[in-house]
């Protein structure tokens, strides 16, 4: 698993007020798309954040491609890795062209001129933004700004992103079409994903591997059909499901009264 490895995570911990995350490691290979996935709270978007260098571990090192993820600088980290956080800025007075361009600047600088270059044209077709270039992105959907956001990482060409959520705004189809382009471009360009999805059955459909946070540690690390087990579910996300494997891939359906707890908490609410 994870020869040439674009990022190794290695005894990760992280400590905030009570949440804490201990002893995280794992990998990501060239090409790899990784889904994390874990309930609410459980610490995906702070392990994202600690791999992007936006929150400092307690103890543990993040490697890319074989070096400190702390060596890296400015461009040359840009170059390598593109996070997209949770809540992308909304009110931004740029147009879309204008942000889908700035996704270039690891390899242009901040004061080339604002003209779109090939690659930022490219991004904007394969994202099926193009027609909303001249837009403000202030004006855009939710959905319509979640696809111009990827069009901007993808102008950035790194080798690894790094994406919270991205298909929260997405409708069923577009968060398909969305996850299919993702895995179309990894697969044809290389680069790795790790990504946060809630959607497990969607997330399977893509994901290589899946890496599981529960109780502040990754509790699996493997490929989708051997993680996704009805125990996992029910340990993980105190979820009571059946998992089918359809068209190869594992499925989740949640049992009706599914949720653990969920008879103890209307009792209460009752009493
Ligand atoms: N800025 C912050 N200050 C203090 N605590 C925070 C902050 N951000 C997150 N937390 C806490 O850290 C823990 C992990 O949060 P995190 O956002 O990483 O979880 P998550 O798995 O991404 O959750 P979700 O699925 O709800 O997005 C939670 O207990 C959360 O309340």
């Amino acid at each position: 698993m994870c020869e040439d490895r674009v990022l190794e995570v290695e005894g990760l911990a992280f400590a905030r007020g009570t949440f804490a995350l201990e002893g995280i490691t794992f990998c990501v290979g060239p090409g790899e798309i990784v889904a994390l996935v874990g309930s609410n709270g459980s610490g995906k978007s702070t392990l994202l954040r600690l791999v992007a260098g936006f929150l400092r571990p307690r103890a543990g090192s993040v490697r890319l491609f074989g070096r400190p993820r702390e060596e890296y600088r400015g461009r040359e980290l840009a170059r390598l890795l593109a996070f997209l956080p949770q809540e992308v800025p909304s009110r931004l007075p740029l147009s879309v062209a204008e942000l889908v361009q700035s996704g270039r600047y690891p390899y242009r600088g901040l004061l080339a001129p604002p003209r779109l270059d090939e690659v930022a044209r490219e991004a904007l077709e394969v994202t099926g933004t193009w027609d909303l270039r001249h837009r403000n992105v202030g004006e855009l959907s939710g959905g319509e700004r979640q696809r111009v956001y990827l069009a901007m990482a993808l102008a950035q060409r790194p080798r690894l992103f790094l994406l919270d959520e991205p298909t929260t705004f997405l409708d069923l189809a577009h968060q398909v079409e969305f996850l299919d382009l993702l895995e179309r471009l990894a697969r044809r360009e290389g680069f790795s994903v790790l990504l946060v999805l809630h959607d497990l059955s969607l997330a399977a459909r893509v994901a290589d591997r899946f890496l599981v946070l529960a109780r502040g540690r990754l509790v699996a690390d493997g490929p989708p059909t051997e993680v996704l087990t009805e125990e996992l579910l029910r340990d993980a996300f105190g979820l009571v499901a059946v998992v089918r494997i359809v068209e190869g891939v594992p499925v989740v359906v949640p049992r009706r009264k599914s949720f653990l707890g969920s008879e103890r908490d209307v009792s209460e609410l009752r009493a």
